[in-house]
């Protein structure tokens, strides 16, 4: 990993976190049988849907407030408005998230479902059972390519996070098949759409893209697309309101109805402070 001095506060925060509660998380080592995440991708496009995978965020270090509505119910709401997958965060400290959650959520649905969490050693991984789960490669540093292979000994299907061109590099150095692009710098938590346009181009054709935070718009959807994306992760745009509606206008977007609940456009915006 990098200067934890480069990465703002609350991200540091949210590391100290993630070391302190995998110590505990040290038990059996789970064996997991995965709801196929491409191909829940391929269903989504074959339906003329979108591929979202659309987050279970209660709150976040960016969000005022929190979301306290049962998480099975808004993940109900989020399939039914027909996202691809689902993400549900389990970071408890600073995003409103568990492991129960996740449990619950992936019990209640049968679209595959990512666990997103601040992964740093190999333990956490036996925390749960989940579809996928997220290896962030600014944090995963040196040690990527021994969690890539951990994970996928479990049976997990892994989503490799990235941020700019040299992260790309390394994740593909690790193995990685499914990338996600996250347009929200970590060190900032600014979030700028231009990194998805900027990093997309450098990607084999054969690997699977996600274009990650920063999407409120079907225009910001259409956007993504345009540039490369597979699919796209979107938390907050989708947590805040209707969730259901939300889904749907997101997935939707290429259709050009604007869904349920009508259509912003934000894709001038190019650095949104989050
Ligand atoms: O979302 C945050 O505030 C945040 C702060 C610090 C570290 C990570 C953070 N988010 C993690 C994510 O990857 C997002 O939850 C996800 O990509 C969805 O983003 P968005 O659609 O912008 O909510």
């Amino acid at each position: 990993m990098d200067d934890p001095d480069e990465l703002a506060p609350a991200v540091r925060s949210i590391l100290s976190a993630a070391r302190d509660r995998a110590d505990a998380r040290a038990g059996a080592t789970v064996s997991v049988a995965p709801r196929d995440l491409s191909a829940a991708f391929e269903r989504a496009e074959a339906d003329g849907r979108v591929p979202v995978i659309a987050e279970v965020k209660p709150t976040s270090p960016t969000t005022d407030g929190a979301r306290d509505d049962d998480p099975v119910a808004l993940a109900e709401g989020m399939v039914a408005g027909g996202a691809a997958a689902l993400s549900v965060l389990t970071e408890p400290e600073h995003f409103g998230g568990s492991i129960e959650t996740l449990e619950r959520v992936r019990d209640a649905v049968d679209v595959p479902v990512l666990r997103k969490d601040f992964v740093v050693e190999e333990a956490q991984l036996d925390a749960a059972e989940s579809d996928v789960v997220l290896l962030i490669a600014r944090f995963a540093g040196d040690d990527l390519p021994d969690l890539v292979a951990a994970a996928r000994e479990r049976g997990f299907q892994v989503l490799v996070e990235v941020h700019d061109r040299a992260e790309l590099e390394r994740a593909l150095a690790a193995g990685a098949t499914t990338i996600g692009v996250n347009n929200r710098d970590l060190a900032e938590l600014v979030v700028d759409l231009g990194t998805f346009e900027s990093v997309a181009p450098h990607a084999p054709d054969d690997v699977t893209l996600v274009a990650e935070s920063g999407i409120g718009s079907p225009a910001d959807v259409r956007r993504m697309l345009a540039a490369g994306a597979d699919a796209l992760l979107v938390g907050s745009a989708i947590m805040d309101g209707d969730v259901e509606a939300n889904t749907r206008e997101l997935v939707r977007a290429e259709a050009g109805d604007g869904g349920a609940s009508g259509e912003s456009d934000t894709s001038d915006a190019t650095e949104t402070p989050t």
